[in-house]
């Protein structure tokens, strides 16, 4: 069939054709000038594979471990807000296709479905990706549920005091729908917000008066406190950082800037993943997140020191094409590509992925053995 999709890059044209503007904007752009959301694919683009040959890949076994946790391949769903306006199953057609492709999903703290019904569509593993609200009880009590509902971990998103300056959302005066909400804090802010036309996108609006632009590194004691779920730092792009986020106790890091959609002209994660890997020194696990599209970008994103990449606007493109079937595609592609890269590299397994498989533009030219 000619028009059949073969890669995942190909989800974004059908997913413009078939969204509102507003929608597909939403999930497509990025903050200001939008030079990182180009970057965060370049990067990656700029970095050759140094592959070698005539080794016996016959078996190949892509499966990791993640906090323990034994998935067929090191790649995972990034949290993504509102993934009822791609698709009416939003969040839990995402659940039941992460869950089949043997991964890890992370449930955004903006999505359109609560966390029990996500529990609900079967097992998995599912992490949840936390914003601390102003309400502070009211976020101890959504952590308690995210525990009692099975989920196996948190993830503290560090970047989003307020909200990125997001051009296409304030020209289209975002707004959610009626019938859609932030449903697991539902309870603990006021989601009208969300629902109403501002001078800026009623994001921008909601997170303004909503969320704690307050919190530090402290938090993660907080956290602590409450929960006995292990803790996971997204948006570190600086070595600094990253040495605050293993002192302040956290159980692994995600390298992140938000799919570009907060601060422009932060450097592509790829670029920067080196940096923060080299001062984690192997104390927690540091992972990585945007622009990844090819499976050769996850194997460069391991071969530079990750221990798994997530992906976010794919998997919201695959919902919004063809629901729980479109992601399950999605993530299929990825694996495969994924499986490809290894062999062609030889490799037999994601622990032969080493930084010689790879050059950056910091590298001299390459001479040495493997
Ligand atoms: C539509 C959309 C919504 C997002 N919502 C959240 C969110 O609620 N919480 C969060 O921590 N990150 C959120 N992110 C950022 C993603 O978790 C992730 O960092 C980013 O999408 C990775 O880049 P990629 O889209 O190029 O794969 C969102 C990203 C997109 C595209
Ligand atoms: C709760 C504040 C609004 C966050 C919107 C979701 C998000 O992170 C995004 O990038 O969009």
């Amino acid at each position: 069939m000619s028009n059949e999709i073969v890669n995942v890059r190909e989800y974004e044209a059908l997913a413009k054709q078939k969204l509102p503007k507003m929608f597909y904007d939403y999930y497509a752009t990025g903050a200001d000038d939008q030079w990182t959301l180009r970057e965060n694919i370049e990067a990656f683009a700029r970095i050759r594979i140094r592959p070698r040959i005539m080794v016996d890949v016959s078996n190949v076994d892509m499966s990791t471990e993640v906090l323990g946790f034994k998935l067929s391949m090191p790649i995972m769903v990034a949290p993504t807000g509102h993934q009822k306006l791609a698709h009416n199953e939003g969040e839990l057609a995402t659940a039941r296709a992460t869950s089949a492709a043997d991964t890890i999903m992370v449930l955004s703290s903006s999505a359109n479905s609560t966390l029990e019904d996500v529990a609900k569509t079967g097992p998995g593993i599912r992490f949840f990706q936390l914003y601390i609200f102003k309400n502070r009880e009211g976020v101890a009590e959504v952590v308690k549920r995210a525990e009692r509902a099975g989920f196996k971990a948190i993830v503290l998103t560090g970047d989003s005091p307020c909200l990125g300056h997001r051009e296409n959302d304030i020209k289209n005066r975002f707004t959610l729908p009626a019938h859609l909400t932030i449903s697991n804090f539902e309870k603990i802010s006021d989601s009208s917000i969300l629902q109403s036309k501002s001078d800026k996108s009623s994001l921008a609006a909601f997170a303004d008066s909503q969320i704690d632009s307050s919190i530090t590194w402290k938090e993660v004691a907080w956290l602590r406190g409450i929960t006995s779920l292990p803790i996971l730092i997204k948006g570190v792009l600086t070595g600094e950082d990253a040495a605050l986020a293993v002192h302040s106790g956290v159980d692994g890091i995600i390298v992140s800037n938000h799919g570009a959609r907060q601060l422009d002209y932060v450097p592509a994660t790829i670029s920067v993943l080196e940096e923060i890997v080299q001062a984690v020194g192997g104390r927690v696990p540091v992972f990585l997140d945007g622009g990844v599209r090819r499976g050769t970008d996850v194997f460069k994103a391991l071969a530079l020191g990750a221990a798994g990449v997530f992906v976010g606007r794919p998997v919201v493109y695959g919902l919004a094409v063809d629901g729980e079937a479109g992601v399950r595609k999605v993530l299929k592609m990825l694996h495969d590509e994924f499986e490809v890269a290894l062999k062609l590299s030889g490799c037999c397994q994601v622990q032969d992925i080493k930084r010689s498989h790879v050059w950056t533009e910091n590298d001299p030219l390459r001479r040495s053995k493997l």
